[in-house]
């Protein structure tokens, strides 16, 4: 079956409570050459700030998804793709796996199933704020990490497994292990990827990379050199 993210080598990840660089626009960022946006980030993202950024990407072509950090921050608006709803496979407390999605489900009459998917993460950085939240158990080698997207993929009947680092560039080798493991299910990389060549190493093992911090701290040309490098890495492993 035919799904959103097939075609995608890179999204940028948009923190709604992050600003843009000076003088960039969300026109910028929806040209900067990724293959979709994905709106979230761990702290402090309200349903305010959610729409600001909603509002601004919603004109231009652009797959456009939101992948929610909590209950508040869930809009529904016109330009939403769809929602990427984390399912975190390593939390230390079941809240992050099924207790927030739960909630989610009572409380929202809206959800739009044909468009939701999630994402199985396995988070990777002790001192990101998505692991200290989640109360992550991030001592895990590559046999580990393989294992847990094994069990996403084939126990969770998860679409995606995403290996998350954010915030610092993460460990190859562990994710070519998670790239092995996987047979259907996508393999999406994030964290630390700054600039063509460490987009590139990623995405020789990971289906799709994700950028995130670089947007707020660089900009767009920095972001679109990461797109470069990904889309490189794909086309080499096509040639192979
Ligand atoms: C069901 C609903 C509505 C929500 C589910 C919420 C869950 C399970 C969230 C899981 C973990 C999480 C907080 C994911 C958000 C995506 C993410 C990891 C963003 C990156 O955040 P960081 O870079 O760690 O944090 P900053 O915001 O500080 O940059
Ligand atoms: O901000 P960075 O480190 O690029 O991480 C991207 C993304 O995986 C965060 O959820
Ligand atoms: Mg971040």
């Amino acid at each position: 079956m035919q799904r959103p993210w097939d075609d995608w080598d890179h999204i940028l990840k948009v923190d709604p409570d992050k600003d843009l660089v000076d003088g960039e626009t969300f026109e910028d960022i929806a040209e900067c050459g990724t293959d979709a946006i994905e709106v979230g980030g761990t702290t402090g993202v309200t349903e305010e700030k959610m729409r600001w950024v909603i509002d601004g990407c919603a004109e231009y072509d652009i797959p456009l998804y939101i992948e929610p950090s909590n209950l508040t921050n869930v809009v529904h608006a016109d330009g939403v793709d769809g929602y990427l709803v984390p399912e975190v496979l390593n939390a230390g407390d079941v809240a992050w796996l099924t207790g927030m999605q739960k909630e989610w489900v009572r409380l929202d009459d809206d959800i739009d199933w044909e468009r939701t998917y999630t994402e199985g993460y396995v988070v990777l950085n002790p001192e990101s704020s998505a692991a200290i939240y989640t109360e992550a158990n991030c001592d895990l080698d590559a046999d580990d990490v393989a294992a847990y997207a094994e069990v996403g993929e084939q126990m969770l009947g998860q679409e995606i497994i995403y290996t998350e680092y954010s915030g610092t560039f993460g460990d190859p080798e562990v994710v070519a292990a998670a790239a092995d493991a996987l047979e259907e299910a996508a393999l999406f990389y994030g964290g630390g990827i700054h600039d063509y060549d460490s987009a590139n190493t990623m995405a020789q093992y990971a289906d799709t990379v994700i950028v995130g911090d670089l947007v707020h701290d660089e900009g767009v040309d920095a972001v679109a050199e990461t797109v470069e490098g990904a889309k490189d890495a794909t086309a080499a492993t096509l040639t192979d």
